[in-house]
């Protein structure tokens, strides 16, 4: 069931004409469908219980951190998995009790340990030894135990973006497996720890079920160590990853969530253990487009651009990764109406600002509005001002309905946080 379809020759995000949105909101703008949402998270939490497994699912909130998509998730069930004090503000704000919340990071500072300490999250998980002793020491200070995991790196090849990549040695992310055991020794004997799971996560779309079965496995390895050491464990969390669909051909049409919780309860399923999951992308990428429009059709010595009014700052991830996003026009074309190769670009003053190279589009026009697909994910959450750009917008749709739920910021806001040095005058 899809919430972005095209009616009476228009598309839609659920009953709502992207049209009229981009005339009240103005473009660009970033659009949600409450339905989407809902829907995924349906799925993936019914595919868990349907294997029978005892999980509770932390929404990561890095993915999209938008206030009224937390809420809609919160009002789901979700928890989170938050990676700084700022998220974890955020989080709680939007409705996610600290008790269903879970701080991974692999900087996480002193001041944000505290105040993780002082709103009770449910779990930290901890990255290095030196985290692990000034969390011990923070919170005997306060007389409190921390609930902790220890994310353990499985150095497994999860056949993703080298960027977005992170269980293998060399990442900067966890502790390698072969020093788990002497850290968590350590860590049951530490007054301040009260030792509870194990964590990890390999990295960001994963398409293939491998790598996960591979790091369960490790995981379980270490579990009868620690096991056998006295040390009691009574959580595994197993972290996100999991990949979706951008749409491009020929890419692997990633795992459905059932095969991916089938492989849970194979490698997890009976080592008395609650499960923890962290998914990010899998529950809001597919749920949003960037909604664009065209300022210009630029007829370049060797091919021909359409610069469109978003940009990296908008959206990020093809300039940062060479991320694929699926672009459609607004207007659906005509049956068997002709396409062109045309370079779909930003108005950014980086070389790197293309959405797309060669793209069989139909011919557009300025003016006309493009959506740039599976932008729910990683999109808003990663935007920024540059070239003096106000903050992208965002809007969420409920069937006849939509908001603004994070407004354009004015020009005069663009300089609100800056000030002239006492000596400028
Ligand atoms: C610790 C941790 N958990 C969860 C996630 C969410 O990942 P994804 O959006 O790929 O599901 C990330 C980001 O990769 C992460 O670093
Ligand atoms: N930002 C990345 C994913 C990074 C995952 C963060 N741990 C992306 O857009 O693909």
């Amino acid at each position: 069931m899809h919430h972005f379809t095209y009616r009476d020759g228009a598309l839609h995000c659920e009953d709502v004409p992207l049209a009229a949105i981009a005339a009240a909101v103005g473009t660009p703008v970033y659009v949600y469908s409450t339905a989407t949402l809902t829907r995924h998270w349906t799925v993936f939490t019914g595919a868990l219980k349907d294997a029978g497994l005892d999980a509770s699912v932390h929404f990561a909130t890095k993915a999209n951190g938008n206030m009224a998509v937390l809420r809609t998730l919160a009002d789901l069930g979700a928890g989170a998995d938050v990676v700084s004090g700022g998220e974890l503000f955020a989080a709680m704000h939007a409705g996610i009790p600290a008790s269903r919340i879970v701080f991974s990071g692999v900087g996480k500072t002193r001041d944000e340990l505290a105040y993780a300490l002082d709103q009770g999250v449910f779990q930290i998980n901890v990255e290095s030894e030196p985290e692990l002793r000034l969390l011990d020491a923070v919170a005997r200070e306060k007389g409190v135990q921390a609930p902790i995991a220890i994310r353990v790196n499985p150095d497994v090849e999860a056949g993703t973006h080298e960027k977005i990549t992170t269980g293998k040695l060399d990442n900067k992310f966890g502790i390698a497996w072969t020093q788990a055991h002497a850290l968590y020794r350590l860590a049951a004997d530490l007054p301040g720890i009260a030792v509870k799971a194990i964590a990890m996560h390999i990295g960001s779309q994963i398409a293939d079920l491998a790598p996960f079965a591979a790091a369960f496995r490790r995981m379980r390895d270490l579990l009868a160590i620690l096991r056998a050491d006295g040390i009691e464990i009574e959580r595994l969390d197993i972290g996100g990853g999991l990949g979706v669909p951008y749409d491009r051909e020929g890419d692997p049409t990633p795992m459905p969530p059932a095969d991916y919780a089938k492989v849970i309860r194979q490698e997890l399923g009976d080592l008395g253990c609650k499960l923890l999951l962290e998914p990010g992308r899998l529950i809001t990428a597919n749920a949003g487009v960037l909604l664009t429009k065209v300022i210009y059709r630029k007829e370049g010595a060797t091919r021909t651009f359409v610069i469109v009014d978003a940009g990296m700052n908008d959206l990020v991830r093809p300039a940062m990764y060479d991320a694929f996003h699926a672009i459609a026009p607004v207007r659906e074309p005509a049956a068997g109406a002709a396409t062109e190769l045309v370079d779909v670009v930003g108005p950014i003053c980086e070389s790197s600002d293309i959405f797309a190279k060669q793209r069989s589009l139909p011919r557009l026009e300025a003016d006309d509005l493009l959506v740039l697909r599976t932008a729910g994910a990683y999109g808003a959450a990663m935007s920024n001002s540059y070239n003096g750009r106000p903050l992208v917008p965002e809007v969420l749709v409920n069937g006849d309905q939509y908001a603004v739920v994070r407004r354009r910021p004015t020009w005069e806001e663009l300089v609100t946080l800056e000030s002239l040095a006492p000596w400028q005058g």
